[in-house]
């Protein structure tokens, strides 16, 4: 029987309040409005971006809520006015939508796009309402996405259409950390052949900056990481050399100048700690070396450094989702997967179903997990 128009009642991973577990329950889906897309979400990826949110250190996170923003799935149905994805199609949900007329889309200097932020920060659809209900209470959405879900609404532009070929638990991963470290790298970066460049943090993000870097043909590619067993992560990746900055006697960003004559021509900061920000922007070399903060720091925290720094020409900068534009970009990125060009699979440490989603956070704090793909539709 066809779900086109009504109501979807499937379960969902719901976070009631901040700190607690999330529950699975049964919730209730609506149907898809004008400019609007129902996805049956079949894998979802989880961040950490997810856990931050969670544990209530978030100032724009607000519960309940329906997390999840690295998923994959099918169109269920559109909305009035959809052109961009019919049912059938493969898709990714894009925290980052593209609507491609706004004034940020059309500057042609950033991937953020200005339509839908608002709507999508205070987590309702842009007609200012939510698609989901439990228990006769309205759910949030998170980043526009919400693919802790078995299906979910989305607007048309925060979400692509992908080739069927490329494997759905792969290209969820797209969705976020894979595609921000190595968008960091390519396209908000630029890292040129044979520059210098260390990584802060080898996590999902980190080591897909060290692809980026390896793409774009880097000389040294320096990895810091408080966690050893990170070396032989970083290495695989293509890293040149990893450091662990508990085991040298001087702060870090000295001991990368002195090793590197002078600092990198890029830094990234893939750790959300402020400190560490500072470092790798003190790590770059004077006159030209970019840093780029792509970590999510709690709500309060604030950066800070000699301007001096700055007036000597070092550059501190920050991209979200890597500076890519999900609709524009993402066919590309996977074409690179399946012709062997992007490492995808390699991420994946850890599977869990959906009634198993509160373990996939647990991993996720242990030190040995870069990825846990979530099953959807097997609970
Ligand atoms: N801007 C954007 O668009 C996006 C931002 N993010 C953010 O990026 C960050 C990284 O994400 P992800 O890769 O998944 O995170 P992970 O936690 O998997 O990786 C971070 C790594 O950094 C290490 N680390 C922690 N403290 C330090 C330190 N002081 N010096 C060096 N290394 C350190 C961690 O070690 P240990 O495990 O031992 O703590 C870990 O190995 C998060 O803050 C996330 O929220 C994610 C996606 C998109
Ligand atoms: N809501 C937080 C900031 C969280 C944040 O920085 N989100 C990133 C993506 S992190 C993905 O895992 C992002 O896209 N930022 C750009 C945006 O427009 O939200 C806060 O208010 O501090
Ligand atoms: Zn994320
Ligand atoms: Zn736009």
């Amino acid at each position: 029987m066809s779900t086109v128009g009504k109501t979807i009642t499937c379960k969902a991973a719901v976070a009631w309040e901040a700190g607690k577990p999330l529950s699975i329950e049964d919730i209730e889906v609506g149907a898809p409005k004008a400019h609007e897309v129902r996805i049956q979400i079949y894998y979802t990826g989880v961040c950490h971006t997810d856990a931050y949110t969670l544990s209530g250190k978030d100032p724009e996170g607000a519960f309940p809520v329906v997390l999840g923003h690295e998923g994959a799935g099918i169109v269920e149905s559109v909305g009035e006015g959809v052109t961009n994805v019919k049912p059938g199609d493969h898709v990714v949900a894009l925290y980052t939508p593209e609507c491609r007329e706004c004034k940020f889309c059309k500057s042609g200097k950033t991937n953020l796009c200005g339509k839908i932020r608002a709507t999508q920060g205070k987590g309702v659809m842009p007609d200012g309402t939510s698609r989901f209900k439990c228990k006769g209470k309205d759910l949030l959405h998170f980043m526009g996405c919400s693919t802790f879900s078995q299906y979910t609404v989305v607007a048309d532009i925060s979400v692509v259409a992908l080739t069927d070929k490329a494997p759905m638990d792969r290209t969820c991963l797209l969705g976020c950390g894979i595609t921000t470290g190595y968008g960091a790298a390519v396209v908000t970066a630029g890292v040129e052949k044979g520059s210098n460049v260390a990584i802060f943090g080898a996590g999902c993000v980190g080591l897909s900056v060290i692809q980026g870097a390896v793409k774009n043909g880097a000389g040294r590619i320096i990895v810091v990481d408080v966690n050893s067993k990170k070396e032989e992560w970083a290495k695989k990746f293509g890293a040149t050399e990893f450091i662990n900055p508990t085991t040298i006697d001087k702060p870090i960003q000295e001991y990368l100048v002195d090793i590197t004559d002078g600092g990198l021509d890029y830094t990234f900061d893939c750790t959300g700690n402020v400190g560490v920000m500072r470092a790798a922007l003190e790590a770059c070399h004077k006159g030209w070396g970019e840093s780029i903060v792509i970590g999510v720091a709690a709500a309060g925290q604030e950066i800070s450094t000699r301007p001096f720094q700055l007036v000597t020409g070092r550059v501190w900068k920050g991209c979200a989702f890597g500076g890519i534009k999900g609709r524009t970009q993402l066919p590309d990125l996977v074409d690179d997967y399946l012709t062997g060009k992007l490492k995808v699979d390699e991420f994946i440490t850890h599977r869990k179903n959906l009634n198993g989603i509160n373990e996939a956070f647990d991993v996720m704090h242990e030190g040995d997990c870069i990825r846990c793909v979530v099953d959807m539709v097997n609970l």
